[in-house]
Formats: structure tokens, C-alpha cells, sequence
């Protein structure tokens, strides 16, 4: 099988378990893991779980091979119970399978959606709800009390998510039950089904998931219907027309140019809300764990930000261009850490030769981002938390190298890769700008926790807790 001269030659792996497969190998940190064994035998290795042969990749040259040299090949995504349920029969963006339906929902979110224009529509608005969170910390700093900025951030990024997709906030949406539902609905996308690995078993329902995912999805699709139904009736008082209103604009003139009903509707609803949420908010706790960790870079960040922006103004998105270094930090937090470690499976959708392996049709395709991001053959001291090393490099984040991919690359990579950034980006800088950040309890910078807990977004496993200190001038 290995053999020179046959040409089926199937990438190498460890050696599995009959019926199970790989799975055994698995532990609580699968990026880890699959990091480790990546290590052993090779960035394009092949694994099997269950019934689903799986490649792994994990060295920027393989990446290129499946994201950009047979990009459309590794376009697609597996069957995922899950999303079957919850998320509209796969008829959303993130968990849809490739094809010319997909195309055109795509082509919808990036023009019609996550477009620059209409990212800056929501600028304003963006601006205010960071002043809000600046004014409460104050009032935190001036009673020296300790913060949970994990809490704040995911307040902040859902309060910002649902004012553009709903023009809700989220506390609105916490009293109709919402957060818990999508909390739920994470954890479930997150979760290890069986009925994804073989055969019949999702017609057992041996794990009894299918009431719970019924459940949620029935919920889910109550809560976007009442949505829906408010915006339709509601006579348009704002300027600014939020996600729901954009997209039953296109869906009611019949513009979109291909089959787009109200279950579409609600399906990119879906992903806004899922894919929009944690992942900002995540971000940006990882890069401020970092910025506790290290002072120095904090302080080098806030003389950045005194130069270009001014020790009695505040941090405004049309400074974020100017800001090298705050930059520099983003890109390094994002390759220590990226919210998402291994990308949302791709899925083969004929045969081909990867790197001289082939692939078989229907494989599964894991891209372990995070290895990626450690790769000692591409990295100087790949765990050391280093911003400078990208002072004056080429390398960004828009997926044209591929040593750094927090957001995936090519037709399936992250469409709210600027948003995403511009919150972050403005929101670390207006925090680090109008505060200095203490340790409570006399923790050493040295001692800040950094373990993580995998999920569909990888999160710190405790919240991370610190002290504001007021620090401009006028405000
Ligand atoms: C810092 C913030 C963010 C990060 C790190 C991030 C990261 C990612 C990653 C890694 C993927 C998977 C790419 C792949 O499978 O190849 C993805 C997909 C996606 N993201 Fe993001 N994302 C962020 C913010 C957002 C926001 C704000 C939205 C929308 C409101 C969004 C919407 C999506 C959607 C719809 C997909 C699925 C794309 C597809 O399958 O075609 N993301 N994101």
C-alpha cells in the first residue's frame, strides 16, 4: 500500500483501532494532540474516525496544498447531524455542503452582509457601545474593583452582534431565553456524535441527542420567526437597516437572483449569531491574557497609542490603520491562539493527490491551525509571545500566508474576517489606551492561568479577572 510504486500512496499515520480507529488517541485538547502525532509522522498524515477516513494537516505548505491548490476540491463540509437540525438542514453558509446554492449564499453574506460598506454603517454604533463599557470600568477603577473581562467581553461583542443583526440589544434578547439557547446550540455543534462517525447509529440515537437538538431547533426557529415578524411589521424608523431587515428586503424584491425563502432567511440569521458571537469576544480575552502576561508589550502598546491617537482622545476606528504595533500584537495573539484550532471540516468532494497521497473522495479534512502556528520550522521560539517578530514582516491575516490562518483561507474562509478584526482591534486598543490593568491578589504576571478548554471556539478554561486603572487625562 506504501509502496513506492503503487500510486495509491495514503498519507501515513499511527496505527488504529478496528472500528474505532483513531479515536482512542483523542484527549480533552484534540489540536494538541493532533499536533503531537503531526510531529511524528508528517503535516499531511491520515487518521480515521469511526467510519470517516480523516487527513490532517498541519504545516503551512500543506495547508496551501488544500486551501489554494485544490481549494475547490476541499470546498465542501461533512454530513453534521447537528447542523441537520438546528441549523436549517445545512441550508446555511458555515455547514452547507459546496455547490451552486452555496455559491450564492456566500456571494449574499459578502456583498450584501459583511460588506466594508456595511461594516462601516455600523461604525457609530460600534463606537458607542465601546464608551459604554469604557464608562463602567471607571466607575470599577474608581473602587479598585477587580473585573471579569471575559464576561465583559462576551457582553460587549454579543451587544454589538445583535444590534447589527437584529438592531437588539442582547440583555433584550437574555430575557426571552436566547443566550441560553445558543449556549446550548454551541455546546451541541461542539459535542462528539456518534451518528457523524458511522453508519445507521444516528438512526439508534444511542447518545438520545436527537429530542435535545429537536428541541433547540424548534425553539431557535420560534424566536427568529417572532423576529421576522417584528421587523416586517414594524414601520422603518432608522437609518440603518440591520441584517434581518437587509435580507427580507432581498428575499421580498426577489433580487437574490436564486431560491431564497424564509428558511434561508433564518439560516443566515443562524450563522451571524453562532459564528459572529464568541469568536471576537474569545479573541480578545486571549490577547489580553497575553498583555497580562506582559507587561512590557502592554506598555509599548500604550506609547503606540499616546503618539497616534493622544493622551485626551479616544481611540477612534479611523486610527486603527496607524496602529503598527497594535497590529503586530493581534497577529501574534491570533498564532498563539486561535479561537478556532482546527478549522470547521472540509470535506473532498472527488479524488486527488495531496503532497503525493491521495485523498480519496469524501474524506475529511481536519486543518490544524494552531499546529500551524507553532511550527518550529517556520517559527523562532514558537511559544514565546513575541509581537516584534512581525514588526516590518509581510505576512498578515488576510490568508495569503499560510502560516498564519486564524480566519481559513480561500472559498470557505471566515467572511467576517474584517469585522471580526476591526471589533477586536478597537476594542483592545480603547482598553489598553484608557487604562492601565493590575493582577488581583498580588498575582504575578508570570502566574496568569492560560488554560484553555476546546470547544467549537476555544476559550479560556477560567475567566480572566483584573483591575482597571484609570489613565487619561481628560476622560
Ligand atoms: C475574530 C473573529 C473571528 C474569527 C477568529 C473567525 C474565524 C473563522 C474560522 C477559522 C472559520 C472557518 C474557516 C474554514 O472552515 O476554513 C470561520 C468561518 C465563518 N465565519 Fe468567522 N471568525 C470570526 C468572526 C466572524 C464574524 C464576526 C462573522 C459574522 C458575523 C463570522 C462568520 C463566519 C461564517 C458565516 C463562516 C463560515 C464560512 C463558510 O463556511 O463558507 N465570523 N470563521
Amino acid at each position: 500500500q506504501f509502496g513506492p510504486r503503487n500510486k495509491k500512496r495514503l498519507p501515513p499515520g499511527p496505527k488504529g483501532l478496528p472500528i474505532l480507529g483513531h479515536f482512542h488517541l483523542m484527549g480533552k485538547n484534540p489540536h494538541r494532540d493532533l499536533y503531537r502525532l503531526a510531529r511524528k509522522h508528517g503535516p499531511i498524515m491520515g487518521l480515521r474516525f469511526g467510519f470517516v477516513p480523516t487527513l490532517v494537516v498541519s504545516s503551512p505548505a500543506a495547508a496551501e496544498l488544500v486551501l489554494k491548490t485544490h481549494d475547490r476540491i476541499f470546498a465542501s463540509r461533512p454530513t453534521n447531524e447537528a447542523a441537520l437540525y438546528v441549523a436549517y438542514e445545512q441550508r446555511d453558509l458555515a455547514f452547507g455542503p459546496y455547490g451552486p446554492f452555496w455559491r450564492h449564499m456566500r456571494k449574499l453574506c459578502t456583498l450584501k452582509l459583511l460588506s466594508n460598506l456595511k461594516i462601516s454603517q455600523f461604525q457609530p454604533m460600534r463606537q458607542a457601545e465601546v464608551g459604554l463599557l469604557v464608562t463602567s470600568l471607571k466607575r470599577a477603577a474608581e473602587s479598585r474593583e477587580a473585573v471579569d473581562l471575559s464576561a465583559r467581553f462576551s457582553a460587549l461583542s454579543s451587544d454589538m452582534n445583535f444590534l447589527m443583526v437584529f438592531g437588539k440589544k442582547y440583555s433584550t434578547m437574555e430575557e426571552i431565553g436566547f443566550m441560553d439557547l445558543i449556549r446550548e446550540t454551541v455546546e451541541i455543534f461542539g459535542k462528539f456524535n456518534l451518528a457523524d462517525y458511522f453508519p445507521y447509529v444516528g438512526m439508534l440515537n444511542l447518545q438520545g441527542l436527537h429530542g435535545k437538538m429537536k428541541r433547540l431547533s424548534k425553539s431557535f426557529d420560534a424566536i427568529l420567526e417572532e423576529i421576522i415578524d417584528d421587523h416586517t411589521k414594524k414601520k422603518k424608523q432608522q437609518t440603518t437597516s440591520d441584517i434581518v431587515d437587509t435580507m427580507m428586503e432581498i428575499m421580498e424584491s426577489g433580487s437574490a437572483g436564486f431560491e431564497f425563502d424564509r428558511s434561508h432567511v433564518k439560516a443566515v440569521l443562524f450563522d451571524m449569531i453562532v459564528a459572529g458571537m464568541d469568536t471576537s469576544s474569545t479573541t480578545l480575552e486571549w490577547a489580553m491574557s497575553e498583555l497580562m502576561k506582559h507587561p512590557a508589550v502592554m506598555k509599548k502598546l500604550q506609547q503606540e497609542l499616546e503618539l497616534v491617537v493622544g493622551l485626551d482622545q479616544m481611540v477612534e476606528e479611523s486610527h486603527l490603520d496607524k496602529l503598527e504595533y497594535l497590529d503586530c500584537m493581534v497577529k501574534e495573539a491570533m498564532r498563539l491562539h486561535p479561537v478556532v484550532p482546527l478549522l470547521i471540516p472540509h470535506q473532498s468532494m472527488e479524488d486527488c493527490e495531496v503532497g503525493g497521497f491521495h485523498v480519496p473522495n469524501k474524506t475529511r479534512v481536519i486543518v490544524n491551525v494552531w499546529a500551524i502556528g507553532r511550527d518550529p520550522d517556520v517559527w523562532a521560539n514558537p511559544d514565546s509571545f513575541t509581537p516584534e517578530r512581525f514588526m516590518g514582516s509581510e505576512i498578515d491575516l488576510r490568508g495569503r500566508h499560510f502560516e498564519l490562518l486564524p480566519f481559513g483561507t480561500g472559498r470557505r474562509g471566515c467572511p467576517g474576517k474584517q469585522l471580526g478584526l476591526t471589533v477586536v482591534k478597537l476594542v483592545l486598543a480603547q482598553l489598553v489606551h484608557c487604562f492601565d490593568w493590575e493582577l488581583p491578589d498580588g498575582i504575578e504576571p508570570s502566574e496568569v492561568d492560560m488554560t484553555e478548554n476546546f470547544g467549537v471556539v476555544t476559550a479560556r478554561a477560567k475567566p480572566l479577572v483584573v483591575v482597571p486603572i484609570c489613565r487619561l487625562r481628560k476622560y
